[in-house]
């Protein structure tokens, strides 16, 4: 009894001095492909200032005339994402190379009701959203009555609800086939069967609930709370509603300058009823356009400032970078200040990796300076002296903004 009694209390003594076990976090994976090379796609109806957009927003110049589907092939550019802490590194740095963060926008033919089975440029059209990773969806607010609708009369919900419906109309049509194909596969395997037939039984019923959750529940399948199995079979599908969005929502020079518009609101109120917590953005393509086409940055202020306003693009373009789920981080040198591009949640060898093959394979460590740190004590050196200059290992998850010199055993490359 006293031996039992013994054990047990200096068991209970003992496991209340253990460590807490340690939680196992999962980390959440991300929806979309796991790359650094991605883009976003201007989609909307035909003739809604889209390709405006895209000139203005990349400085091209393609065909943006007032009659449907001007646009027929995707055209791609890239943009320069604009961003303070960038600028004050190239003039603290004054390096020969400077080499912000892209974004790469593609602008995509207009689509009409019916697309998905075949209408307009129909399905064609849709292969080109396919193979972008996010959406600006613009939809057209400004009433100017010489540019055509295909739909008649100005009516931003209901454009809003033909894009919506076709793109999830062709993510149905293709979960379903996959339903079918899958079906037929696993119930040939019958009841057991290989790991590769359990594997397939799990895809099927994972591609059932996505299926499910368009056709019953009513929603794009990027509002879906997916399990990180059910993100792994979503990613091999390349759906269409499961790209994130933001909302663009074409206005007049005249409405954008004064913030009024007439279809503004219900348009918030469509959005957040449908997709809540995707971004809303009002701006005005014809607007941008004459901005861009000035030539000096001093002439493109002066006319903003004269009409009262500001460009939308920058919040634009730093919102489309977001969404894509990218972040970049710098190497500072006197020869180059340049941004990297990485997803979210890359860590330290895989970020060297983006620089070169051999930064990754020969990774040591990462020395990493916080942007704030070095704004705010002016040089590498107070930096180093202050103790801020960080040495991360292997599993360090790069954060945005980071100035990163690596170490490794290959090569060694600021
Ligand atoms: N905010 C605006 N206010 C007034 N007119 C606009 C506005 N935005 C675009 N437009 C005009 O609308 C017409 C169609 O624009 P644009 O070619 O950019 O559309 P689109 O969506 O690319 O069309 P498509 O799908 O046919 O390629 C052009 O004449 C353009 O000048
Ligand atoms: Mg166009």
């Amino acid at each position: 009894m006293y031996r039992c009694g013994f054990l047990r209390s200096t068991f209970i003594r003992n496991y209340r001095r253990m460590p807490p076990k340690k939680a196992v976090r999962e980390e959440k994976l991300l929806l979309g492909r796991p790359s650094n090379n991605l883009k976003i796609g201007i989609v909307g109806l035909p003739n809604v200032g889209k390709s405006t957009f895209f000139n203005a927003i990349t400085k091209s110049a393609v065909a943006a005339e007032n009659y449907p589907f001007c646009t027929i092939d995707p055209e791609e550019s890239r943009v320069a994402v604009p961003d303070p802490r960038f600028d004050w590194l190239c003039n603290s740095y004054k390096p020969a190379s400077k080499v912000p963060a892209y974004l790469t926008v593609i602008d995509i033919a207009g689509l009409v009701k019916g697309a998905s089975s075949g209408a307009g440029l129909g399905n064609n059209f849709l292969s080109h959203i396919r193979s972008v990773d996010a959406i600006y969806h613009v939809v057209r607010a400004f009433p100017e009555e010489d540019v055509v609708h295909v739909e008649g009369e100005i009516d931003p919900v209901r454009d809003l609800e033909i894009i919506r419906n076709e793109l999830r109309l062709k993510d149905e049509e293709f979960l379903t086939k996959k339903v079918d194909e899958l079906s037929k596969v696993t119930s040939r395997s019958g009841k057991g069967g290989t790991a590769a037939d359990k594997a397939k039984k799990e895809e099927l019923e994972i591609i059932q609930k996505v299926l499910g959750f368009i056709q019953n529940d009513d929603k794009d399948v990027r509002m879906g709370d997916w399990s990180n199995k059910e993100v792994f079979v979503i990613n091999t599908l390349h759906l269409l509603t499961a790209k994130p969005v933001i909302f663009l929502v074409n206005l007049s020079e005249k409405d954008f300058i004064r913030k009024k518009n007439k279809w503004l609101m219900k348009i918030k109120t469509w959005v957040d009823e449908n997709c809540p917590g995707d971004l809303l953005i009002p701006m005005c393509s014809a607007l941008e356009y004459r901005v861009s086409i000035l030539p000096t940055k001093e002439e493109k202020e002066e006319l903003l400032k004269s009409l009262g306003t500001n460009s939308a693009l920058p919040n634009i373009i730093v919102s489309g970078y977001k969404t894509l789920q990218l972040i970049y981080f710098f190497t500072c040198g006197p020869d180059e200040v340049r941004a990297w591009t990485i997803r979210k949640s890359t860590k330290g060898p895989q970020a060297a990796g983006v620089i070169h093959t051999d930064l990754e394979k020969g990774f040591i460590l990462a020395e990493v300076m916080k942007y704030e740190d070095l704004k705010e004590l002016e040089s590498e050196n107070a930096v180093k002296a202050g103790g801020k200059y960080l040495q991360k290992g292997k599993e360090y998850v790069v954060e945005d903004g980071d100035i990163i010199y690596f170490r490794s055993g290959l090569a060694n490359k600021k």
